[in-house]
């Protein structure tokens, strides 16, 4: 179900005409763009303004992260590159994304200059965190987000998009009851953000009181849709892409990301197995142990 949201209300979500206007006002006041700057040539222009979004969203302006976005997006990376700059551009964001984790004051000894220790107050996340890859690429940012948070649980939901878009889940290891404060749902890319706004849905049907979404790369609409859907939710990006093609593609985008972290292509691709074929193996394997 849509939300309606109050222009008026400063706490409301913007929407995507808001969005729009902040973005057009901003555009109005910078007398040089980069395009006015660049020779004429097809090449995308990779976004450099980012609009905000509401309280509740975060776009990293750091020229640490736009630099490696760059290798990232590169096609000339390879799917060793590709790993490491996900690795990097996931600690970087995750840094920012663990910013608001609560912590509780804890009993330390410190050791001092000459043979005695010193009491000191230290402290500790008190937060249960719980990190949601979604499959495939989600799993490329689980280790450097284990770095930062290291007694964080992991919880696996896999999801592909149909030929029509739409979002199939064929993995979800969620256990029975929810013992979780904090979930970071982890995606590189969201593009329509059907997959990310169902995931965010299956997360919330599971009873995660706060949900925080870590991408590296949204769509502008992707984004919007997001929001509309659960506004609740604190997101945390790298950058957004004003494009997304007619068939769900983000402009200029990376390309396939799960491909390009695993080394796969289109055309090794097969059909997931289907629900009756599952079932087969299952019953093949049964008829084994048997
Ligand atoms: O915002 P959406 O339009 O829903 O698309 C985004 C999804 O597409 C990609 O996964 P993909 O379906 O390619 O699966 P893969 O990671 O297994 O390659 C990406 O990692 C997201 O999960
Ligand atoms: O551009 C896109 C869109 C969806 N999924 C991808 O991997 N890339």
């Amino acid at each position: 179900m849509l939300r309606h949201h109050s222009s008026l209300d400063p706490m409301s979500p913007p929407s995507a005409n808001m969005i729009m206007e902040e973005e057009k006002k901003a555009k109005d006041a910078t007398s040089t763009t980069t395009t006015e700057l660049l020779p004429s040539s097809p090449a995308k222009v990779l976004p450099t303004f980012i609009a905000p979004y509401g309280p509740n969203v975060h776009v990293s302006k750091h020229p640490v992260l736009s630099h490696k976005l760059s290798i990232l997006r590169s096609s000339s990376t390879s799917p060793s590159s590709f790993r490491q700059a996900l690795r990097e551009i996931t600690f970087h964001l995750g840094y920012e994304a663990t910013s608001t984790l609560s912590t509780k004051d804890i009993p330390i000894t410190v050791p001092g200059t000459s043979h005695n220790h010193i009491d000191a107050i230290g402290s500790r996340i008190s937060d249960k965190v719980a990190l949601i890859p979604i499959l495939r690429s989600g799993l490329g940012m689980v280790d450097p987000m284990l770095e930062l948070v290291n007694n964080a649980t992991v919880h696996h939901i896999g999801m592909y998009r149909s030929k029509s878009l739409m979002p199939v889940q064929y993995y979800n290891r969620l256990p029975k009851t929810c013992d979780v404060d904090v979930a970071y749902v982890m995606d590189p890319l969201i593009a329509t953000s059907a997959t990310i706004i169902s995931v965010v849905s299956i997360l919330k049907r599971w009873g995660v009181p706060q949900i925080h979404v870590m991408s590296v790369i949204a769509s502008k609409v992707g984004l919007s849709e997001l929001l509309k859907y659960h506004p609740d939710v604190r997101v945390t990006i790298g950058t957004v892409d004003e494009e997304l093609s007619e068939d769900g593609n983000l402009v200029p985008g990376l390309g396939d990301a799960g491909d390009r972290l695993f080394g796969t292509n289109e055309e090794d691709e097969e059909d997931l197995v289907h629900i009756s074929k599952r079932k087969r193996t299952m019953s093949v394997a049964s008829e084994t142990e048997g």
